[in-house]
């Protein structure tokens, strides 16, 4: 990690500024995930002054503790699932032997540099930004401080200041070393045993990593079902899944109480039944604090749990918002996409507001499952005539031949004539999802997909198959 402050213009103390430094700039940019740094740099190179602060590294969790680094394990964990398929499809490829050290020193020497931003912090100092670490408060209009310092913005401030791990209060938790998303991203080893609290995206996609290196995991899940947030059907093709790779699922029961005895996790769920394991991860959602940003001092409610903003992302005049603090949908494209809306609004560039009616989401198991615009259950609250149309992917004639599961799913705005959202779950399922993407954000009529063509044999002709369904 590089240590202290970079800029264009000084660095004394290797923190801050010198006394001789202006502390006057068009732009703050206050914490550099994905998007925070989009903004910093990009107003940068346009001639705007600009401060960037970041307290921990340049890129935010995206890739150092989030995307990329898990996104690096389950391509290993892929390539194991891969390789257990030889058999009864091609013949005997011998024990698979999974090695996590592999897929740690490659988090360590391709994906983090060993949590070390120092190519991050060049590229935002070499694109004409200077950068402060430190963890910046406003302490009202224009004005923010870093560790005692303040500093003043003519033109205003973004916030990019970003999420952490959500611990629920379960009785005991808190005094356990229970893992987040930071120390299984850096975990040298894996445990041979592991309870995921949360069965959301980051609990899925990381028990099944674990499952293939050969973890026992067991996924505990408040809601009903895991990935709740999708369409019904998804998760259960997914349940089943991880039932077959040996994944204990418990769904539809709390957590009420953590024990560790200096060894061992012991947990106590909601119907009285007890599980134990070597490790636990928490991976129950994420939580802001915005008050420690001081975004109250600027009209943010003091209980607020996500930042209000309008469609050019501005919380108020001259203060901006960008990613998961936003509520819009905690990924790295969204950060992205507000970044672009940002830019333009500061430096007054024309271009469309924000909208997040074809936002895309995919979560990475196997099989992958892709997402665009409204679930069935949300279109049905807010339209007065839909309909679905489903396909299940083993139907398609791409996978049978596969052997996948998964499906293709549709809902349609009868009255418009257009789809409203699709899941597209199956192999590649996060790239079956483009065309469908496309096809909610630009309000393709339904008469136009059904006259395309559709190539033999792929998935996404079970698109086809699914429109003809829609009723
Ligand atoms: C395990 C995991 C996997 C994920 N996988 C995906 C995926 O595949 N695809 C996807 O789109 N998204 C994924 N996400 C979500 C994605 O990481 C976030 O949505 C993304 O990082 C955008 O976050 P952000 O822009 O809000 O800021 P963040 O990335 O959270 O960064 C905020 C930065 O601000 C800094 N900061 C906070 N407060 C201050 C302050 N007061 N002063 C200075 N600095 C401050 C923080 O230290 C941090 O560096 C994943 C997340 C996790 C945890
Ligand atoms: N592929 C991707 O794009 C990707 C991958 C990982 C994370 N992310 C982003 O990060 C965000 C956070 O991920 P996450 O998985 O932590 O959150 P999440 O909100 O997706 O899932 C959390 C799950 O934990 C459950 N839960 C809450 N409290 C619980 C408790 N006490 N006991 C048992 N279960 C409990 C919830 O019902 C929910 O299903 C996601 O919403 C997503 O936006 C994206």
């Amino acid at each position: 990690m590089s240590d202290g402050t970079a800029n264009g213009t000084d660095s004394s103390r290797g923190t801050g500024p010198s006394g001789g430094m202006d502390r006057t700039f068009d732009v703050i940019v206050i914490g550099l995930g994905p998007g925070g740094e989009h903004v910093a740099g990009s107003l940068a190179e346009r001639g705007l002054r600009v401060l960037a602060l970041d307290d921990r590294l340049v890129g935010g969790e995206c890739p150092y503790w989030g995307c990329i680094p898990s996104k690096m394990m389950i391509r290993a964990a892929d390539a194991l699932a891969e390789a257990r398929r030889v058999d009864g499809l091609a013949g005997t490829v011998g024990e698979v032997t999974p090695d996590w050290s592999v897929v740690a020193r490659r988090i360590r020497d391709e994906a983090t540099d060993d949590w070390d931003d120092q190519v991050a912090v060049d590229r935002l100092v070499g694109k004409g930004a200077t950068f402060v670490r430190g963890r910046g408060v406003i302490e009202g209009s224009g004005r923010v401080a870093v560790d005692g310092t303040t500093y003043t913005a003519t033109t205003g401030i973004v916030v990019n200041t970003g999420t952490t791990a959500a611990v629920p209060p379960i009785e005991g938790l808190a005094d356990t070393p229970y893992w987040t998303n930071h120390e299984i991203i850096e975990a040298t080893e894996l445990p041979a045993s592991i309870i995921v609290l949360g069965g959301g995206a980051i609990g899925c996609e990381l028990s099944q990593v674990m499952a293939r290196f050969g973890v026992d995991v067991t996924v505990v899940e408040a809601a009903d079902r895991l990935l709740a947030l999708e369409e019904p059907e998804a998760s259960t093709v997914l349940a089943s899944t991880f039932e077959s790779e040996g994944i204990t699922v418990r769904q539809g029961v709390g957590a009420e109480k953590v024990v560790h005895d200096g060894h061992t996790f012991t947990v106590t769920l909601a119907d009285g039944s007890v599980i134990s394991a070597e490790r636990l991860l928490v991976a129950t959602g994420r939580r802001a604090d915005l008050r420690a940003v001081g975004l109250h001092r600027v009209g943010v409610a003091e209980d607020a749990r996500t930042v209000p903003v309008d469609d050019r992302c501005r919380v108020t005049g001259g203060v901006w918002a960008v990613g998961d603090i936003t509520g819009k949908g905690a990924f790295t494209h969204v950060s992205m996409y507000q970044a672009g809306i940002v830019i333009r609004d500061v430096l007054g560039d024309d271009g469309p507001p924000a909208s997040y009616a074809a936002l895309p989401r995919v979560t990475f198991t196997d099989p992958e499952v892709g997402s665009v615009g409204l679930t069935e259950k949300q279109a049905r609250e807010q339209l007065a005539n839909v309909q679905v149309g489903v396909t299940p992917i083993g139907e398609t004639t791409r996978g049978w031949i596969a052997k996948a599961d998964g499906l293709i799913k549709l809902v349609a705005d009868a009255d418009r004539g257009v789809l409203v959202g699709a899941t597209t779950m199956g192999p590649a399922g996060g790239e079956v999802l483009g065309a469908l993407a496309v096809a909610v954000h630009a309000e393709v009529p339904l008469e136009r997909l059904r006259s395309m063509i559709y190539a033999y044999p792929t998935l996404h002709r079970g698109i086809e198959d699914a429109l003809g369904r829609l009723a």
